[in-house]
């Protein structure tokens, strides 16, 4: 079969060569039906159209196509945002969900549901389910787990409600923490005890808000109030005859004078020789003393002993007092045992109170055994020995600095009284 040819390039070649083949073949044809067939065949003029079209169409493919009417250009739009709604309606956006976890078994299927929404994680808890079973729909109320912490070395602390702190009307909560909006960690104390009270350098003008926090009357009252907090100590230290209290006011005075101010005692007994008005006692008559309002007063021997003014001489030097509405932080100091006090007080001296001269005399084995026998009868806030003068002094000083430093809790009724 000879190669067809065409007129005009491969592009228009086609028709043509529909038209001029049957008169091409036609030598090598034996029956004259044959010609006839291709011939209707090849001319059949709907083929032609096609070909036509094919042709046009072939034509043109290589070339930007741009449309001559406006109208088609708007269709051009729409068959595009319909090209794109079909390639993004064709994709699949929904969600990728957690795997199973391996040890939930088959029957926990609404389990296995929620657990698979995402919205639980394993360890949630599931609460309630409208609190009645099968009516209607359902309302899950879903607690999310919460890790449980290390138990603090202060104090069990717990974070569950199935393991909190039950108490009552009247029970007394020490707060530890508040960061959580929803739980308090407390601990439960068994004392009475209100607001901590921290002895703080605050400015002088912080005074006033103190005092109102000493006039609440209600706990709720308490609880929307600053923490007081105060600028004077007023220290109180006792203890037996002859213990040694003056000689420890007397190391903690000289320590640091311009924190430590010492309070002069009223009295309305005789004054001894060696001493002065003023300086160890305010000496007063029993009728003045009657008619004087004083902080704390006491009788010993028919003889009176108080302190007022000299409290305010204090404050007004700035010098350090604890003021609680004149309750101070008592400080109780005893000796040792007897055996320490006949070796530690050899050279010691005692300001005899069987002597109306106050005169200065050796410790007598009397006096050893009074010291411990008051001792015994004696229970204060803080105690400490005094045994040897320094290790005593010692011990006072770091009080007083925690004193300083520290939060301290308080019976209520200080704030009442
Ligand atoms: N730890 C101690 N070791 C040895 N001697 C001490 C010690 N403490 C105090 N003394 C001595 O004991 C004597 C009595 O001390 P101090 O006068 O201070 O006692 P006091 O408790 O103030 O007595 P009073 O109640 O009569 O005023 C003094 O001679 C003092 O030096």
């Amino acid at each position: 079969m000879p190669a067809l040819s065409t007129s005009s390039g491969s592009d228009a070649g086609l028709y043509e060569l529909l038209v001029a083949l049957p008169a091409q073949m036609q030598p090598r044809m034996n029956s004259q039906k044959d010609p006839t067939f291709l011939w209707d065949v090849f001319g059949e003029k709907s083929l032609h159209s096609l070909v036509k079209i094919h042709e046009k169409l072939h034509y043109y493919e290589k070339q930007n196509l741009m449309p001559i009417l406006q109208g088609a250009a708007a269709l051009a739009n729409d068959l595009a945002l319909l090209s794109v709604h079909d390639t993004v309606a064709q994709k699949n956006y929904d969600p990728v969900l957690p795997l199973m976890p391996d040890d939930i078994g088959n029957e926990e299927g609404s389990v296995k549901i929620i657990y698979r929404s995402g919205i639980i994680q394993v360890g949630d808890e599931f609460r309630e389910a409208n609190g009645i079973p099968s009516q209607g729909a359902i309302t899950f109320k879903i607690i999310h787990s919460i890790k449980e912490e290390a138990p603090s070395k202060e104090g069990k602390m717990f974070i569950k409600a199935e393991a909190g702190l039950s108490f009552k009307k009247g029970d007394i909560l020490q707060i530890m923490s508040q960061d959580d909006a929803t739980w308090r960690l407390a601990l439960r104390r068994a004392e009475i005890l209100v607001q901590p009270l921290k002895v703080s350098s605050r400015k002088s003008s912080d005074k006033k808000t103190n005092k109102s926090m000493y006039e609440c009357k209600k706990s709720d009252q308490y609880d929307t109030a600053n923490v007081p907090t105060y600028e004077e100590t007023w220290l109180v230290l006792v203890g037996p005859v002859g213990v040694g209290l003056n000689e420890v006011k007397r190391k903690v005075l000289i320590s640091n004078t311009q924190q430590y101010g010492l309070i002069v005692p009223y009295t309305t007994r005789p004054r001894r020789s060696q001493e002065s008005d003023g300086i160890e006692y305010i000496f007063s008559s029993k009728h003045l003393f009657e008619r004087n309002k004083f902080i704390e007063y006491g009788e010993y021997k028919n003889n009176y002993y108080a302190s007022i003014d000299s409290v305010w001489s204090v404050l007004a030097k700035n010098k350090h007092l604890r003021m609680l509405e004149y309750k101070p932080y008592v400080i109780f100091i005893r000796p040792l045992s007897i055996g320490r006090l006949r070796e530690t007080r050899k050279n010691a001296k005692i300001i005899s109170s069987r002597d109306d001269q106050g005169a200065a005399k050796p410790f007598m084995e009397d006096d050893f055994q009074e010291m411990i026998k008051s001792a015994q009868i004696m229970e204060m806030t803080e105690l400490i020995v005094n045994d040897d003068l320094a290790v005593a002094f010692n011990e006072l000083k770091r009080t007083f600095d925690k004193l300083e430093t520290d939060m301290h809790w308080i019976p209520v009724n200080w704030l009442h009284s």
